[in-house]
C-alpha cells in the first residue's frame, strides 16, 4: 500500500512522515521546506508494507510554482492508494481549498486534522459535521508529539480497502471555467468552514504575541537583536561551551599526531613521508575538524532561533527592502536555509514562481554566509579582533545589506520586470523552540562537517602539501617553500589580490581551495604555514590570536579584507552547480558567477583601502591599482546599466511600431 502526504505549505506533512516512518527531514516553521517527494516505509508497529511518500506543499491542484506540480503530478499519475491530506487546524478555511480539489480525484481520502494542539486554544471544529460534508474520515492529530498516529493509519487502511471515495463536489465539474470554479469552490469551502468552525476570542498568548511583534518587527530593535543574537552564538561557541569541547578534541587529535610522529621516527621513517602523514593530512585534518565542535553550537542555537519563529521577523524586516529590488518576501526562505548551507538554500528558491526572482535570489542566496564559512570567519575574528564576537554578528549583517545591494545592482542591469509582489510572509507563530529538533540538526550538520573533513578536505590538504612540497622538478623543497610549485601557482593570483592587501602566494592558495569547500581555507592555511597549532582552539585565548598574525604578517583590516573575499565571491562549486540547475540559464550563471566574483572582490579592497587609510592613516598597498579598478567597474557597470535602458526603450519602441 502507498500513502501519499498531501496539503498546504507549513501543513506539518513532514513532521507526520518523521512521526510515521522514523526519517529525520528536514522540519521548519515556514512554508516552502520540502521541495522534492521522499519515500519510506512505515513502522513496522503501525502497519506492515506500507510505504509513506511526503510531497511539497501545494495551495491547489493546479500548480503556480514547479514543487507544486511534483505533488499534482504524484497523486495524478503515479495513483496512491490512499490520500493522507494534512490540514492544519489552525488554517482550516484555507486548507479546505485544496481538500476539495483532492477530493475530486477519487482516491481513498482521509483528512488529517493536524497541529490540534494549537487549534484547541483558539478554534472548536465540529469533526462529525466536517466528515457528513466531506464525506471523507476527519482524525485530529499532533505530529509533533506522534498522537493519533494509529488512528490515522487504521482510518487509511479503512478506506483503502474499501475504495469507495465519494465526491462530494460534483457541483463543481458544471463550471465552464477554471476561474468561475475557483470562486465557487471558495464560496463553498466559507460555507463549509462557517459551518463546522466556532472561533474562539483572540487568546491571551496571541495579544502578547502581537505586542513582541510590534517591537521586533520594528528594524531598528529586529536587526539589534539579531546582531546581539548572532554575537551572543559566536561567544557561546567559541568562547565558553564549543571552546571547552574544541580543546579536548583537538588536544586528542594532537596527541594521536604526535604519538604517530614519534613512532615514524622511531621506525626511521623517511622524514617526507612522516611530514606528509603528521603534518599535512593529520595536521590539515585538525584544523578544520577542530571547528567541529564550535559548526555544532553554532547551529544548534541558530536553528532554537529559527524555530521559535524570530528569524521569519528578521525576514519580515527586510520584506520591504526585498520589495523595492524587485523580489519578494518569499525569497527570503532560500537564504534563511543558506545559513546552514547554500545548496538547499539554493534548491528551496524552487518555491519562487516568477522567473526573474527566482534567479535573481539564486544568485543572492550564496552571500549568506553558510556553515563551511563559518570557521573562515571564527578565524580571523578570533584571531584579529578584540571585539570578536560583535564582528561576527556584524559579518552576518554586513552579508545581509550586501545582498540588498547586489539586488538592486542586477535590477537595474536587467531591468525592472512590471510583477506585482502579492506575497505576504506568513508569519509562523512564536513558540517555545524544540531542544529535542535543534539537537538533531546539530548532529546532522556535525556529521556533515565531520564526513567532509575527513574526505574532500584531507584530500585537498594532501594535494596542497605535496605541491608545497616539490619544485617543478620533483625535488624537494625543503624549507624554500617560495620555490615550490604551490607557490608558483598561487603567486598571479596573488598578484591580484595586491590591492585587498593580501597578496602573499600562500592566502591565495588558500583562497581558491575554497572553491572546493570553503572550509579548505582554513585547511590550506594550516597545511602551507604548517601552524596547526596556530589554529588551535587555545590560541583564542592568547592576546588575540598574536602567532596567527604574526606569521602571516598582514593587518587586521587586511585580514578583514581576506574574510570578505571568501565569503562574498561564487560559493563552492557544489553550490555553483546547484545554481547551474536552478537558473537553467548559460547566460545567467555566467554572468551570475562574474557578478559575485566583482562584488566579493569589490568589497575586500574597499574595505582594505578605506579601512587602511582611516585606521593606520596611511595609503594601503597598490592604492592606486584599486581606484583604477573602482573607475573601470564603474564604467562596466554604468555600461551595463544603460545598455540595458536602451534595449527596454527599444523593445517597448518596436512593440508601438509593431501595434501600428
Ligand atoms: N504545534 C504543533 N506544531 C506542529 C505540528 N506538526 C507540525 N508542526 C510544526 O509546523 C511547522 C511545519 O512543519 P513541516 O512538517 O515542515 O510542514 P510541511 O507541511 O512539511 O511544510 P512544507 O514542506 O513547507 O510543505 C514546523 O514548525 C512543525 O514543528 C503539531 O502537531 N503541533
Ligand atoms: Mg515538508
Amino acid at each position: 500500500m502507498k500513502i501519499a502526504l498531501a496539503g498546504n505549505p507549513n501543513s506539518g506533512k513532514t513532521t507526520l512522515y518523521n512521526a510515521l516512518t522514523g526519517s529525520n527531514e528536514h522540519v521548519a516553521n515556514w512554508s516552502g521546506v520540502t521541495v522534492d517527494k521522499r519515500e519510506a516505509t512505515l513502522k513496522e508497529r503501525l502497519a506492515k508494507d506500507v510505504t509513506v511518500v511526503d510531497l511539497p506543499g501545494a495551495y491547489s491542484i493546479r500548480p503556480y510554482t514547479s514543487e507544486e506540480s511534483i505533488t499534482r503530478d504524484f497523486v495524478k499519475e503515479e495513483g496512491p492508494d490512499v490520500i493522507i491530506n494534512v490540514v492544519d487546524a489552525t488554517n482550516l478555511n484555507r486548507s479546505l481549498f485544496f481538500t476539495t480539489q483532492l477530493l475530486e480525484l477519487g482516491i481513498p481520502l482521509v483528512v488529517a486534522l493536524n497541529k490540534s494542539d494549537l487549534a484547541a486554544t483558539k478554534t472548536e471544529i465540529d469533526i462529525e459535521k466536517l466528515e457528513e460534508e466531506l464525506k471523507c474520515p476527519i482524525v485530529e492529530i499532533v505530529a509533533l508529539k506522534g498522537k493519533g498516529l494509529d488512528v490515522l493509519i487504521e482510518n487509511a487502511k479503512k478506506v483503502s480497502e474499501e475504495n469507495t471515495q465519494e465526491n462530494a463536489f460534483t457541483s463543481l465539474a458544471t463550471f465552464t471555467t477554471i476561474d468561475k470554479q475557483d470562486l465557487e469552490r471558495y464560496r463553498i469551502v466559507n460555507d463549509i468552514a462557517e459551518k463546522v468552525e466556532t472561533k474562539k476570542e483572540m487568546a491571551k498568548t496571541s495579544a502578547l504575541q502581537e505586542t513582541i511583534d510590534h517591537y521586533v518587527t520594528n528594524p531598528f530593535i529586529g536587526i539589534l537583536l539579531f546582531v546581539g543574537i548572532m554575537a551572543l552564538a559566536f561567544q557561546l561557541s567559541i568562547n565558553t561551551v564549543g571552546l571547552f569541547i574544541a580543546d579536548s578534541l583537538v588536544a586528542f587529535i594532537e596527541g594521536i599526531q604526535g604519538s604517530i610522529a614519534d613512532s615514524l621516527a622511531g621506525a626511521g621513517t623517511n622524514e617526507f613521508l612522516s611530514a606528509l602523514l603528521t603534518d599535512g593530512i593529520i595536521g590539515g585534518f585538525a584544523a578544520v575538524i577542530g571547528f567541529l565542535p564550535l559548526i555544532m553550537v553554532l547551529m544548534f542555537i541558530l536553528s532554537l532561533v529559527e524555530d521559535s519563529g524570530f528569524l521569519a521577523r528578521i525576514a519580515m524586516i527586510f520584506d520591504p527592502l526585498f520589495k523595492k529590488i524587485g523580489l519578494s518576501g518569499k525569497s527570503i526562505i532560500p537564504m534563511i536555509v543558506g545559513y546552514g548551507c547554500a545548496i538547499p538554500g539554493v534548491m528551496s528558491t524552487r518555491t519562487i514562481k516568477n522567473e526573474k526572482q527566482r534567479r535573481m535570489t539564486t544568485l543572492l542566496t550564496p552571500f549568506v554566509p553558510c556553515g563551511a564559512k563559518a570557521p573562515i570567519i571564527a578565524l580571523f575574528v578570533g584571531a584579529f579582533f578584540n571585539e570578536s564576537a560583535l564582528v561576527f554578528g556584524i559579518t552576518y549583517l554586513v552579508a545581509f545589506l550586501l545582498i540588498i545591494l547586489v539586488g538592486l545592482l542586477i535590477k537595474a542591469i536587467t531591468g525592472a520586470d512590471d510583477v506585482k509582489n502579492y506575497f505576504i510572509v506568513e508569519l509562523p507563530e512564536y513558540r517555545l523552540p524544540s531542544v529535542k529538533r535543534s539537537f538533531l540538526k546539530m548532529m546532522d550538520t556535525g556529521k556533515e562537517f565531520a564526513i567532509r573533513a575527513g574526505t574532500i578536505i584531507v584530500l585537498a590538504n594532501t594535494v596542497v602539501f605535496l605541491m608545497g612540497s616539490f619544485d617543478f622538478n620533483l625535488r624537494l623543497v625543503g624549507d624554500s617553500v617560495d620555490n615550490s610549485i604551490l607557490a608558483a601557482v598561487a603567486s598571479p593570483f596573488a598578484l591580484l589580490l595586491i590591492p585587498l592587501g593580501i597578496g602573499v602566494w600562500q592566502l591565495a592558495a588558500a583562497a581558491v581551495t575554497g572553491f572546493i569547500a570553503k572550509e579548505e581555507v582554513v585547511g590550506t592555511l594550516a597545511v602551507v604555514y604548517a601552524m596547526s597549532s596556530a589554529i588551535n582552539v587555545e590560541e583564542f585565548e592568547l592576546t588575540n590570536g598574536f602567532i596567527l598574525r604574526e606569521t602571516m604578517g598582514i593587518t587586521a583590516v587586511a585580514a578583514l579584507a581576506f574574510m570578505f573575499f571568501n565569503l562574498f565571491t561564487p560559493p563552492c562549486f557544489a553550490a555553483i552547480g546547484a545554481m547551474k540547475a536552478e537558473l537553467k540559464s548559460r547566460k545567467w550563471l555566467v554572468n551570475g558567477i562574474i557578478l559575485q566574483f566583482g562584488v566579493g572582490y569589490l568589497v575586500a579592497m574597499v574595505v582594505y583601502q578605506i579601512g587602511t587609510i582611516i585606521t593606520y592613516g596611511e595609503l594601503g598597498e597598490g592604492f592606486v591599482a584599486s581606484l583604477v579598478i573602482l573607475a573601470a567597474t564603474i564604467v562596466y557597470f554604468s555600461f551595463l546599466i544603460k545598455t540595458s535602458k536602451e534595449k527596454k526603450t527599444l523593445t517597448y519602441s518596436n512593440k508601438v511600431a509593431f501595434e501600428k
